[in-house]
């Protein structure tokens, strides 16, 4: 008797960063496309592995996108196929993209250790390291391609690219141009939307204890909603301390309500959407450097020259092996 031939298999790991967590599929052959369906089976916490949202690991080559994406970047050769936990498709993901460069490193497509420097190699014998180029990993997604390096400490930073205003707008003089009621409020409260590649809603309260009491069990009410709908963050802004260096680092507290997951426990861009709605609330004199405290951990999140941002935090793969995808969804 000959045995049926065996099923082909994906490589998969659950990873996460600050506890906003994914299911990561390496998909290097292009072979591996998901449906809605197979994204909710995947993201299941029970009958699933779980996770906020589903990343497959797939050569740019092979994604519709890739004309664009190589355009941007010809070195983006591996794209980030970002799906929520109720299958809907997601332009951008902050946590996860730190955590699809942990995965790629695991693959073993790329080694992100930080160089070392001349400081680095002071006192060595062999004389001064002749390296010092930064080691980064340019990741095509459908918000554009993001570069991402691993710093000293093991978090990741990501060149998360620029970030605007909808509605065209260039300088945030206007404060607010949204509202948002969470269940439980009778009234709405003014937010302002920012555009990270995804769209965010950033609505500031005033007291810790607010925020705590915050019921975001069901979808928040934004008015207008944006055509694609919105991922909600409500903060608190802590004030500003001075870092070891001497830098001034202004710190928030943040939860979410993430667009396609419900809330969590982290968000990436929502941090920096965050971070850069109170740094505009706070005038011209705000820090250019955030520390995000989520449910989740913290972020640091950085406005850079030229309209960019950087996102920094960790990344942890916790487990992974093979799956037969047939068995998920279908
Ligand atoms: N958690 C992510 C954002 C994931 C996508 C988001 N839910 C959306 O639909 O835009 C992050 O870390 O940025």
């Amino acid at each position: 008797m000959s045995l049926p031939p065996p099923r082909p298999t994906t490589r998969f790991a659950k990873g996460h960063g600050t506890r906003n967590d994914f299911v990561l599929l390496a998909d290097l052959e292009g072979s591996r496309d998901l449906d809605a369906e197979q994204v909710r089976a995947l993201a299941d916490r029970r009958a699933g592995i779980g996770g906020d949202g589903v990343i497959r690991l797939v050569p740019t080559a092979y994604v519709p996108e890739s004309a664009a994406v190589l355009a941007e970047d010809p070195e983006a050769i591996w794209f980030m196929d970002y799906r929520n936990a109720d299958g809907s498709i997601a332009e951008m993901c902050g946590n996860g993209v730190r955590v699809f460069a942990a995965f790629a490193e695991r693959l073993g497509l790329v080694d992100l250790t930080p160089a070392p420097t001349a400081t680095d190699d002071a006192g060595s014998t062999d004389g001064p390291a002749t390296s010092t180029a930064p080691r980064v990993l340019a990741v095509g997604t459908r918000a554009g391609v993001k570069y991402v390096r691993k710093e000293a400490g093991g978090w990741y930073a990501v060149d998360m690219g620029p970030w605007f205003l909808p509605g065209g707008r260039t300088a945030l003089d206007e404060g607010f141009d949204a509202e948002v009621a969470v269940k439980g409020w009778e009234v709405a409260r003014p937010a302002l939307s920012v555009d990270l590649g995804n769209p965010h809603t950033v609505l500031a309260l005033p007291h810790e204890a607010e925020l705590e009491a915050a019921d975001l069990s069901e979808v928040p009410v934004v008015s207008p909603l944006p055509p694609h709908g919105t991922n909600v963050e409500l903060v608190v802004p802590l004030g500003e301390e001075v870092s070891v260096d001497g830098t001034v680092v202004g710190r928030l507290r943040m939860r979410v309500h993430e667009r396609g997951v419900g809330e969590t426990e982290s968000c990436g861009t929502g941090a920096c959407a965050a971070a850069l709605a109170v740094r505009a609330w706070g005038g011209p004199q705000s820090p250019d450097v955030w520390l995000v405290d989520v449910p989740g951990g913290t972020v640091r999140v950085t406005a850079l020259e030229g309209g960019r941002v950087e996102l920094a935090g960790p990344a942890e793969i916790v487990f992974g092996g093979e799956i037969d995808l047939a068995a998920f969804g279908r």
